[in-house]
């Protein structure tokens, strides 16, 4: 198995079989954490001014992007779909048209963490180029 998936391939499998068997465990990579108190206030203040905004049935952000047509938002998302494959974190999105709704969370920790952080502000760099 290690020598089909490569380190880091097993590493991860691993990980993911012991999270499969105990929550308490999906926190064993840091940015995989969800976010402690103060640092996720700090977070969500300067998401919110973004244009995020938290979901109430669920630990999870929200955003709507619209431009100026369909075109454009599919080079938007393929940009956040190469990135969204490095990181192997993937949104929850949904296009119709000119607009991109996108739902981060992380489902392997149950909420928020860093990771959903991190690709909410590459997210936000891909749109200001667009
Ligand atoms: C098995 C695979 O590595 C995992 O399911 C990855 C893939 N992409 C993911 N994306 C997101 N948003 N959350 C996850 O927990 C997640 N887990």
């Amino acid at each position: 198995m290690a020598a089909v998936l490569g380190v880091r391939g097993a590493t991860r499998h691993l990980l993911a079989a012991l999270r499969s068997r105990s929550p308490s465990l999906a926190a064993l990579s840091s940015d995989a954490q969800l976010l402690a108190a103060e640092e996720r206030k700090q977070v969500i203040l300067d998401l919110k001014a973004a244009g995020w905004s938290e979901l109430s049935e669920r630990d999870a952000i929200y955003k709507e992007f619209s431009f100026k047509n369909f075109n454009q938002a599919f080079g938007f998302m393929s940009r956040v779909a190469l990135q969204a494959e490095k990181m192997n974190h993937h949104p929850e999105w949904l296009n119709m048209y000119n607009k991109v709704q996108i739902t981060l969370t992380s489902h392997d920790s149950g909420g928020l963490t860093k990771r959903d952080v991190k690709l909410a502000k590459f997210i936000e760099k891909v749109a200001a180029s667009v």
